[in-house]
């Protein structure tokens, strides 16, 4: 292989001294390493989903559907990989991961500012979350664009307006994503939107899911390091949705 002209290298281009000199294990336990490279591994695709996310956000606002297509299901497919990366997690037993949980003192997966702005753009906007992050934080200062900014469900709502559907409620919403599914051959695009904004959910579902049983598998019925209940808390997360409308329309097909 010849160099490029520019001279740049693998280790430039990927910033490998940063990102290879990140990993910072509190204590000398094997494990710890696993449990860190797992998390920031976690912070990047969460990352690669928020520009997926924007973009397809302001794809859909110009009516460029199967340009937006294209970033959701890059979105869906991300959270697939993300929920197989439990099954590497899930072989930190119990045992070891005791051994090094009080450095983590209250750290939690409740501060990640990254994965709660992924709900907010997506839909899911539960301001108590909020005061998890310490005012004038970057990632407090993020969540609150991100609580303000119309999320991808706003602007998917806002499309079916443009297509003459009025939009007020939680029940028009939901009467018109049905019209749209009843007549999906005319409405192509605006179903196959709907159904790559199912895709998300879903796969969003499975992640909780395999969160919430990996979590039992290895700290049981503990409570968590950011407060909660733990696994009871995690359960509780279940039943949210981003795009409520579009699962309650399915018992009227
Ligand atoms: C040994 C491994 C893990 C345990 C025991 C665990 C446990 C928990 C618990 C108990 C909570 C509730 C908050 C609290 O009280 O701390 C929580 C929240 C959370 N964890 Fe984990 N977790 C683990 C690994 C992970 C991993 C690998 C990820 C990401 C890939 C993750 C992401 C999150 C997120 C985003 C939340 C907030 C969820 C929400 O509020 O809906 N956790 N975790
Ligand atoms: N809440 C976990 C700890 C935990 O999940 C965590 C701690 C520090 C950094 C990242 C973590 N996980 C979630 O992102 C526990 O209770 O053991």
């Amino acid at each position: 292989m010849t160099a490029t002209p520019t001279g740049m290298t693998y280790a430039d281009y990927l910033s490998l001294d940063s990102i290879l000199t990140a990993q910072h294990p509190q204590s000398s336990l094997h494990d710890e390493m696993l449990f860190i490279v797992i998390h920031q591994t976690k912070e990047l695709w969460l990352k690669q989903m928020l520009h997926e996310v924007a973009l397809a956000t302001a794809l859909v606002r110009d009516d460029k559907y199967s340009e937006a297509y294209k970033a959701l299901s890059r979105v869906s497919r991300i959270q697939s990989v993300m929920t197989l990366s439990w099954d590497v997690l899930a072989t930190l037993t119990p045992v070891d991961y005791s051994a090094f949980r009080h450095v983590l003192g209250t750290s939690s997966g409740f501060q990640s500012p990254q994965f709660r702005e992924v709900e907010y753009r997506l839909g899911l906007k539960d301001p108590r979350y909020l005061e998890l992050h310490e005012g004038g934080s970057e990632g407090r200062a993020r969540l609150e664009r991100a609580i303000t900014e119309p999320s991808l469900w706003d602007e998917a709502n806002a499309a079916l307006t443009r297509g003459g559907y009025s939009v007020g409620s939680s029940d028009e919403i939901r009467a018109a994503w049905l019209d749209v599914y009843r007549r999906a051959d005319e409405k192509f695009e605006l179903y196959q939107l709907a159904e790559k904004l199912v895709d998300i959910d879903d796969a969003l579902a499975s992640w909780r899911h395999k969160h919430v049983l990996t979590v039992e598998r290895i700290i049981g019925m503990k409570r968590g390091t950011g407060g909660s209940e733990g696994v009871a808390y995690l359960a509780s997360t279940l039943s949210k949705r981003a795009f409520p409308e579009l699962w309650s329309l399915r018992t009227e097909l």
